[in-house]
């Protein structure tokens, strides 16, 4: 009965396991929570390029993870990372266990050795996650003057490893990517962020807290701190469902809510600050 399986992916300083008992789980299951997680680390990375590699430094793709069980997948983005040294001995600091059962999964998140966060989804609802996640893709890319060249393949070839005749000179971990390597997308954004950045400030849960009516609503979600006064009435799911998030870290609400939409796409022009997480 206790046939545990395993397969954890690597990115920088994130680790995302998926356990499961091996009687219970069928395969397609699998394959929809890599793509879940493998969607949130473009999301979060800001890309739609990832390249994953096993332990001796062998390109493989998406589908390949889960049908061969492979118990390490080590992730890159192509324009980020030195492509020749991969980062197995990184400290992972943000760990995010998955455990998958018939119907539903189990994710628990860790900072450091501390659990911060639980969230119970339902198969479903990663299922439509999924799909939502390429609408969303489609919408953050018409915002963009230069086109991904892949975006009608997107769906099908999710995380499809791309080889280099001759490897471009990669920047360093922690380094920014060099412009004349750099996706012009990319550059874009990290150019329009950083010319708003020196506004931002920093903000304690209690400030935040203060925000909390219709006159003057601020929201954090995933660290970043909007002042939704504004959007309360165009939120699509409606302007008392959001008020409960109001004056909050919002976060799990609103990732147990629409875990595909992308906040900060939305939200960026609303943005006030960071929330700084004192003791
Ligand atoms: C401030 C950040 C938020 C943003 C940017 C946001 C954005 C959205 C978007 C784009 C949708 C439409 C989703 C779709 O059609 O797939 C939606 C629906 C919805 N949102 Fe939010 N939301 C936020 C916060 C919240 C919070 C905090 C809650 C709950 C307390 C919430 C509850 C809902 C509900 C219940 C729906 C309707 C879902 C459905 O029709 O299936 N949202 N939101």
């Amino acid at each position: 009965m206790n046939n545990k399986e395993v397969i954890n992916l690597y990115i920088e300083d994130r680790q995302d396991t998926l356990e499961w008992s091996g009687d219970d789980v069928e395969i397609e299951i699998l394959d929809e929570v890599v793509t879940f997680i493998l969607n949130d680390i473009k999301q979060k990375y800001q890309t739609d390029l990832l390249t994953l590699r096993d332990q001796e430094n062998q390109y493989y793709e998406i589908d390949q993870i889960v049908e061969f069980k492979r118990p390490h997948t080590y992730i890159t983005i192509p324009q980020r990372h030195d492509v020749k040294t991969l980062a197995k001995n990184e400290l992972r600091t943000n760990r995010n266990i998955y455990t998958i059962k018939k119907d539903s999964v189990l994710l628990d998140k860790y900072k450091e050795a501390s659990k911060v966060e639980s969230i119970e989804y339902q198969i479903t609802a990663i299922k439509k996650a999924n799909q939502k996640y390429v609408d969303t893709l489609i919408g953050i890319f018409d915002d963009l003057v230069i086109q991904p060249k892949k975006r009608n393949s997107i769906k099908n070839e999710i995380a499809k490893p791309i080889q280099f005749q001759n490897e471009p000179e990669s920047p360093k971990f922690g380094q920014s990517p060099k412009e004349s390597v750099s996706p012009s997308w990319i550059l874009r954004k990290s150019l329009s962020d950083s010319s708003k950045k020196n506004d931002l400030k920093q903000f304690t849960i209690d400030e935040v807290a203060k925000h909390n009516t219709i006159n003057s609503a601020w929201i954090v979600i995933n660290s970043k701190v909007y002042d939704v006064t504004k959007y309360l009435n165009k939120h699509p799911g409606g302007q008392e469902e959001l008020m409960k998030g109001v004056g909050t870290d919002a976060t799990p609400l609103f990732m147990q809510n629409h875990p595909w939409v992308n906040a900060h796409y939305l939200l960026e022009q609303f943005q006030v600050g960071f929330l700084i997480n004192h003791k």
